[in-house]
Formats: C-alpha cells, structure tokens, sequence
C-alpha cells in the first residue's frame, strides 16, 4: 500500500505522542517525536550556560547550532526512537520540568526552527512517518495527507502529565507548576511570530478530554483507514 504523511500537532501535553506512537507501530511507520528535538536544544542551552534566567544568549546559540547534532535511534527493547544529542542519549534528561519551562523560548528562535525542520523534512522525505508536535501540518509537512489537531481542558492536561512525572518518581513538582508551564507555554507557542501554533486549514480536530488512549487510538486508526481506503 503506498505510504503516506501523518501530521499530529496540538497543545502541550494532550496525547499526541502516546497517539502518534500507537498508530505508528499498529501500521509499520516510523515514529518522531519533533518536540523532543527542541528540547534537546534546550537541553544543551541549559548545559552550556546559554541562559541567564530566561535570557537566552543567541549570538553564541547562533554558532552552536550547526555543532549541535541530534538524530533518533530505535531502544530495540521498546522499538521506540530515542533522541540523542551530541551522540548522547538524552531521552530522559530532556523530559525534566527544568527544560519544559525553557523549550518554548528555545523553539521560538527562528534559526533554531530552521535547523530543526530542515532535519525533520529529510526524516519524512521516504513518507511512511507519523510526525507529531506544533507546526508539522503547517510548515514541515504542509501536504501531509493526514492531519489531525489535537486539544484537551487544561486541567486534564496538567493531571495527565503529572501523573507521569509521578510514574518517574519526580514527587516536587505540584498540580499548579505543571498547569502553570502548559498554560504559558500554550501562550509563547500560539504567539510566537516563528510558525505558531495553529490548526491547519485541512486539520481533523479531535478532543480527547474524555477519550481513553484507546478511544483516541481507535479514533485515529478509523481516520487512517478511512483515508487509506479510498
Ligand atoms: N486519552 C488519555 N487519557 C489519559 N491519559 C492520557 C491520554 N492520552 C495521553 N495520556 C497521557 O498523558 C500524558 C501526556 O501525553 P503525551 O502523549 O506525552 O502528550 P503530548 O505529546 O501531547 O505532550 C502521558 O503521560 C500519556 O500517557
Ligand atoms: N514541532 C514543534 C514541536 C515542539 N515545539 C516546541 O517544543 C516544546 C516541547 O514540545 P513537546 O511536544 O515535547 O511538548 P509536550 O506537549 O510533550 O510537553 C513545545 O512547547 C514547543 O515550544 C515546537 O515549537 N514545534
């Protein structure tokens, strides 16, 4: 069957990625995560003494950028891509709470972006991935032949991925810190004047407030056969 262009973007922390993930291995596609690749840029800003406080040095971000090498490579026992950044996996490092209130500053400057998509439209040049994160139907893959938009209340988000900090044993965090860095970073990722985030004209929306994993999954899968079909 020919393969096609799967763009999942949507507010922070919503179930894009457990989606995109699901549906990638239930069809054989490949997987990226684009969201984890600017925090892996914020990861080394943050190594590197790039920020005071939320002062981003830019002029010597400007001459690493090209330096800063991040690719994904399959765990062969989740068979799930893990990000690396200077050929160290940061997989886990780059989901701490210190580099979500970072990211969106990182992800806002225009030669950061640049670098970015150049590298996630060589990932999906073959088709056959599903790509998740915040401008993939609108700038990376503007003729993806599935998009979806996803959204959820907020409140649910921030339960949501405080359960998972929790299942990692980060027990400091609080409800109002999680809600807090999705509320602003929903604010700097929708206002930015580098590809915001926005539905795309040809975007399903889809709500899973209320959905379970598999609901959402269902849900999706029913999308790509649909389209698959015809
Ligand atoms: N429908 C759902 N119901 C409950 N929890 C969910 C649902 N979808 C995703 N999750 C959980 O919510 C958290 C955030 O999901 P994730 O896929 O990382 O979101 P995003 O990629 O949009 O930031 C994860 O811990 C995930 O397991
Ligand atoms: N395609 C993308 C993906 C992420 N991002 C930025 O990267 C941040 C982290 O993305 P993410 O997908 O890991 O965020 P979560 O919703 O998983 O917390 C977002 O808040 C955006 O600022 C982006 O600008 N463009």
């Amino acid at each position: 069957m020919k393969k096609i262009t799967i763009a999942i973007d949507g507010f922070s922390s919503c179930g894009k990625s457990t989606m995109a993930k699901d549906l990638a291995r239930k069809i054989g596609y490949i997987y990226i995560d684009s969201g984890a690749m600017y925090r892996a840029v914020t990861l080394y800003c943050i190594q590197n003494n790039l920020f005071k406080g939320d002062d981003l040095d830019l002029v010597k971000l400007e001459e690493a950028i090209r330096n800063i090498k991040i690719y994904f490579r399959l765990n062969e026992t989740t068979s799930l891509p893990e990000v690396y950044l200077n050929d160290i996996n940061v997989e886990k490092e780059i989901r701490t709470m210190e580099v979500a209130s970072k990211v969106s500053l990182v992800s806002a400057v225009g030669f950061v972006r640049k670098e970015m998509v150049h590298l996630q439209q060589q990932m999906g040049a073959e088709k056959g991935i599903v790509m998740d994160g915040r401008d993939i139907g609108t700038v990376v893959f503007r003729n993806a032949e599935l998009k979806i938009f996803v959204t959820a209340d907020p409140q649910i988000r921030a339960q949501r991925r405080l359960d998972e900090l929790r299942s990692k044993n980060d027990f400091d965090t609080t409800f109002e810190e999680v809600l807090e860095n999705i509320k602003q970073r929903d604010y700097i990722d929708q206002n930015r004047d580098e590809s915001p985030l926005r539905q795309a004209e040809d975007a399903l929306v889809l709500d899973n407030s209320q959905l379970t994993k598999e609901q959402q999954m269902q849900w999706l899968l029913d999308k790509f056969n649909y389209l698959t079909s015809q």
